[in-house]
């Protein structure tokens, strides 16, 4: 059921993970009524197009028709990296100049590209539209949960520098990495079900043969290492200089997508560290401010900076409930929480906050650029 009146978009990557929120996300905003969507398959092309809200989505393209493609105004790809490299090349090659939105990093960081967020970098984004920017990309995942909590501050120039260490969950890795993790857990529990069954039973003895079976016996073909029970203090590539790939992406593109120059650069640096959450990564900022804000100002910045941060009050009690993996995973929400002054020094704060990275981390700021590119945002 093809809407004339409204522009065509090219959805690529709809079965993936990323892809499967994007595509709940669109349903249950009504976005499918804004435009007309065109979904390709790069295996099952002829196939069925998914079922979406008022009617009859068509045929599966083949996301490898170069024409087909660039036929498109829009085209919105979570397929991966790879699929970036093979086809935009090539469609831009033979003078394609449509939008081309994309959860992969693969562009993210050219100087002809812009970071989406639109809650922290919406200026940036409609002077890149205003200017012929044609390539509109979702950040790193850490990175965008992050400033949707913190933006208030970086937005107003308050941060000199932070660090962040981050408590990153599987979903990161994609949905086998998820199940494998899961996997972990269970093999773990089963190796001593019948001595947890036993109050009775040693506690050393349990231990003993769950760090047996973590080394030796859960399949980790997935992350590299065991992680149910453990953590990973490395992700993603090893840029030889001692620093992680996402380590790097938390200054680089902070920076980009706040529109920074060297000149008013924040210096941002980290570790990050694979834990054993499911669906939301959390991160632990230390931030040297620009100012001596007290924390109720730094609260009130951080509150009204955009509607999905939620100030979590610095109690144990608020920290529990509200500032976790569990309680953020399925919702917008960014709780920031654990704000303090540290001992270093009046300028300088911690604060914790945690986001669902299929949301805010991949999904959401997508689905927002193809809003704003089609003018219902
Ligand atoms: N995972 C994450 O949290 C984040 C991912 N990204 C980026 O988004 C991109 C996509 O990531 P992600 O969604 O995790 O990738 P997935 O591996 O979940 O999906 C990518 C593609 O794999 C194909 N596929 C093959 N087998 C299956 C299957 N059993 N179920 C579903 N799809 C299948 C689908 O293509 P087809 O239908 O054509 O066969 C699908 O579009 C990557 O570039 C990633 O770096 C960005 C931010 C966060
Ligand atoms: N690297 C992230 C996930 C991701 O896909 O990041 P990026 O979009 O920057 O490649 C993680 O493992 O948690």
């Amino acid at each position: 059921m093809t809407n004339n009146s409204v522009p065509s978009v090219g959805l690529v990557g709809w079965r993936g993970m990323v892809g499967s929120v994007l595509l709940q996300r669109m349903q249950d905003e009504g976005d499918f009524g804004n435009i007309n969507p065109v979904f390709f398959s790069t295996s099952n092309a002829g196939g069925n197009s998914p079922a979406i809200t008022g009617g009859d989505s068509g045929r599966l393209e083949d996301a490898f028709d170069i024409d087909t493609l660039a036929k498109l105004p829009i085209i919105v790809t979570a397929q991966g990296g790879d699929y970036t490299s093979r086809v935009h090349t090539e469609l831009r090659n033979r003078g394609w100049d449509g939008l081309w939105m994309d959860a992969a990093s693969t562009l993210r960081m050219n100087d002809d590209s812009i970071i989406v967020l639109d809650p922290i970098n919406r200026d940036v984004i409609d002077a890149g539209l205003a200017n012929g920017t044609k390539d509109f990309i979702g950040g790193n995942c850490t990175v965008s949960c992050m400033l949707m909590g913190l933006g208030g501050l970086f937005k107003n120039g308050l941060v000199e520098w932070g660090t962040s260490m981050t408590y990153q969950a599987a979903s990161g890795g994609g949905a086998r990495h998820m199940r494998e993790l899961l996997n972990q857990f269970g093999t773990l529990n089963s190796e001593v079900a019948s001595e947890l069954d036993d109050p009775a039973s040693a506690i050393l003895e349990i231990d003993r043969k769950v760090l047996a079976h973590q080394r030796d016996g859960v399949d980790s073909s997935q992350f590299g290492a065991p992680l149910a029970g453990s953590l990973i203090p490395w992700i993603d590539a090893d840029l030889g200089n001692g620093q992680s790939k996402e380590e790097w992406k938390a200054g680089v593109e902070t920076n980009k997508i706040l529109g920074n120059t060297d000149a008013n650069k924040v210096i941002m640096d980290g570790l990050c560290v694979r834990i054993g959450a499911m669906r939301s990564h959390s991160q632990a900022l230390t931030l040297k401010l620009r100012e001596d804000l007290s924390v109720a100002e730094i609260e009130s910045i951080l509150a009204n900076d955009n509607e999905w941060a939620k100030v979590i009050p610095n109690t144990k009690e608020a920290s529990m409930a509200d500032l976790t993996p569990v309680a953020a995973s399925g919702t917008l929400d960014i709780p920031v929480g654990r704000i303090r002054k540290m001992e270093m020094g009046p300028e300088y704060i911690s604060a914790f906050t945690v986001g669902d990275q299929l949301l805010w981390g991949a999904a959401e700021p997508l689905r927002r650029m193809v809003k704003i590119a089609v003018g219902t945002l």
